[in-house]
């Protein structure tokens, strides 16, 4: 068994790491923590989180920066489902020893340090950490997930967005004199658990924001090579994204040359559901699943691909768990779906 601490684990995609590890057939959660001075320490998961009212035997414990070392040289996995900031300045003590560390943050995703300070706020000053991080996008990164000891997990719209793109740029079937047009829902979970207004009930409507601006813009172009419009919206449902994404296409490229694509390239690749009409968030809403479908006009040469997950699990802690499935030696679906593992 593999002995797993998750940090942050009061937040949102925390007590989700929580759940799917308790679940976990090769883990067993060894410590639940919060930040030093959490109102939540000394709390239970089970009177955090009432969907977990039977965990009441995990209690959140404060983080100190004793506890780093102690965690780094005792545990096989630590999930860090914190600020940018705090996995920024705890990765180095983390990943000193045994652990491999998932972090969930946009800490470790842009190798770019000026690109990543003028969209995160602050210096990134971690950077040999920032090095050796895997970017993992677990069905594109089986091999250096593999031997990876720090992991960047995407963020919730890259997630969906990079599914969606990569066999259409990397196949070389779009004419990148149109930038893909990538427009994204997310549910309020997206934004975490503490209270703010524009997170709040009566407050959310369906609306565009961090338009052409969003720092989720510069991980996307990244990690798929090409540049693209990115916006997102807030929607009034809790959990799950739908990116609708709109690209041209080379010349001649037909509806069956997608279909042929998506079917090779998500062929053994069982999160990958490829649908047969558009998707839709609530099939996908607490799964780990993320459900494509496309379709091409030959006469203008533009395809729209949409791409539905969850932002708390695809988005965020089930794909963590795919990458250390993969880190820890084990197959990418272990703790996940059932029928594959
Ligand atoms: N929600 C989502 O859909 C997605 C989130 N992410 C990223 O995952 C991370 C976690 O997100 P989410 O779960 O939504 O966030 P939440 O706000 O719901 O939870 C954050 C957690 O971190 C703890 N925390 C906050 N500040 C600190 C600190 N300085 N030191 C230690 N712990 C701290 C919080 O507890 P406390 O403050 O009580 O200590 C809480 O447990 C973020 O980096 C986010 O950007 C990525 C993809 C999707
Ligand atoms: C709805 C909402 O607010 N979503 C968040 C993105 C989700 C997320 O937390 O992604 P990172 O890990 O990259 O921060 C946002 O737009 O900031």
């Amino acid at each position: 068994m593999f002995n797993i601490a998750v940090i942050g684990a009061s937040g949102y995609t925390g007590a989700q790491l929580v759940n799917l590890i308790v679940g976990h057939p090769q883990m067993t959660l060894k410590h639940v923590l919060v930040s030093e001075n959490s109102a939540d320490a000394g709390k239970t998961m089970a009177q955090v989180h009432g969907n977990l009212a039977h965990l009441s035997q995990y209690v959140l414990t404060p983080l100190n920066s004793d506890l780093l070392a102690e965690l780094a040289a005792t545990m096989d996995g630590i999930f860090l489902a914190t600020p940018h900031e705090a996995s920024h300045d705890w990765m180095e003590a983390l990943s000193a020893g045994k652990a491999k560390v998932f972090d969930l943050s946009g800490a470790f995703r842009l190798k770019d340090t000026e690109v990543f300070a003028k969209h995160y706020g602050f210096a990134h000053t971690s950077v040999d950490c920032l090095d050796k991080a895997v970017y993992g996008l677990a069905e594109y990164q089986a091999d250096a997930l593999k031997s990876a000891n720090i992991v960047a997990v995407p963020g919730c719209y890259p997630t969906a967005s990079l599914l969606a793109l990569k066999p259409l740029f990397n196949a070389g079937l779009l004419d990148t004199s149109m930038r893909p047009i990538i427009n994204a829902v997310s549910g309020v979970s997206g934004a975490g658990r503490k209270a703010s207004l524009t997170t709040s009930f009566y407050e959310v409507s369906l609306q565009a924001y961090g338009v052409l601006g969003h720092r989720h813009t510069p991980e996307i172009e990244a990690h798929l090579g090409t540049q693209v419009i990115f916006t997102p919206h807030l929607g009034n449902f809790k959990r799950g994204i739908l990116a609708t994404v709109t690209v041209k296409l080379k010349a001649g490229t037909t509806q069956s040359d997608l279909d042929s694509l998506y079917e090779s390239v998500y062929a053994d690749q069982p999160i990958v559901r490829l649908r047969e009409s558009f998707p839709k968030v609530d099939d996908v809403a607490h799964t780990p699943f993320c459900d494509l479908h496309w379709k091409v006009d030959a006469e203008s040469g533009y395809a729209v691909v949409a791409s539905a997950i969850d932002n708390v699990m695809k988005g965020a802690a089930s794909q963590a768990m795919q990458c250390a499935n993969l880190a820890l030696g084990l197959s990418a679906t272990q703790g996940l779906i059932h029928g594959y593992e």
